[in-house]
């Protein structure tokens, strides 16, 4: 992946917007799971969104990548709406996302894993694949390029050839960063990234998302329970419950913020 195309300054407030939602709202049946959710997140910049169970963290995260579709208002990414895009279509304008568990293919070997991702940038066609064009060994070419230096960046290059299923669980779920980063997208959208790790495991995750952000100038939606981890890591948080934005700022107002204290950590 390149980085030339990603010069961008972390978390530059004076950039347009990449991702942007305004008036998001879905309800299933009675229950409306996001109200009027609006977000904005600039090129490279790191952004958490939490709230306690089942205040629409995961329903926001579906609306963003695809996988529902709003009852009303707009999802906006790089300037153009994506809210009626399939999620592979966003997958290919620059959205990626991790899900809470793994995802993985597990029977594949890692590297499979990563190439199986990178494929979808670089797609190509039956043609290609019966002919071997010229295209076809181009885009074979880019994908083992990336393959190779995301397995360095998170220290799988020993292990391209092991059974996805067959690692341990912090490898498999530095496994799933890789595969979304292979798509090489713009904004990363991570749920629960240290959902089952211990302490050493999640400073170690932090330290690889602001390492990935930094060379690829990927922004970063981080949903999270683990609260070192979002105080930590973003340089900005939006607090949701019963799907409503009660409070958004930097980590530190956050915590100091009296609504958010009651509401989420669970006193005033
Ligand atoms: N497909 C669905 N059908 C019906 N209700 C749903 C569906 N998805 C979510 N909900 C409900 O919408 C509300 C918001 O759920 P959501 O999963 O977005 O919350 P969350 O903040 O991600 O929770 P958690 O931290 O537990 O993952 C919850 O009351 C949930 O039960």
């Amino acid at each position: 992946m390149s980085e030339a195309a990603r010069s961008q300054a972390p978390g530059s407030m004076d950039s347009a917007p990449l991702l942007e939602t305004s008036g998001l709202t879905k309800s299933f049946r009675s229950l409306v799971a996001l109200r009027d959710q609006a977000i904005v997140v600039r090129p490279g910049e790191i952004v958490g969104v939490i709230g306690p169970n089942g205040s629409g963290k995961s329903t926001f995260f579906n609306l963003v990548s695809g996988f529902l579709r709003p009852d009303s208002g707009s999802v906006r990414f790089d300037g153009q709406p994506i809210e009626r895009r399939s999620a592979a279509e966003i997958v290919r304008l620059g959205i990626a996302r991790t899900f809470q568990g793994t995802r993985l293919f597990k029977a594949l070997s890692v590297a499979e894993n990563v190439r199986a991702a990178a494929q979808l940038r670089h797609p190509s066609s039956m043609l290609d694949a019966l002919v071997g064009t010229p295209r076809l060994r181009r885009a074979a070419r880019r994908v083992d390029a990336i393959t190779g230096e995301l397995l360095g960046l998170v220290g799988l290059t020993g292990r391209a050839g092991v059974r996805a299923g067959d690692l341990p669980y912090g490898d498999q779920r530095r496994l799933e960063l890789v595969r979304a980063l292979a798509t090489q997208p713009r904004l990363l959208m991570l749920d629960e990234p240290a959902a089952g790790m211990d302490a050493a495991e999640t400073r170690e995750l932090m330290d690889l998302v602001d390492r990935i952000r930094r060379r690829f100038g990927v922004a970063v939606i981080v949903v999270e329970h683990d609260m070192d981890l979002i105080m930590n890591l973003c340089e900005r948080i939006q607090v949701l419950a019963h799907g409503q934005t009660i409070f958004e700022g930097a980590p530190a107002e956050v915590q100091a913020h009296p609504k958010v204290r009651e509401v989420y950590l669970g006193h005033a």
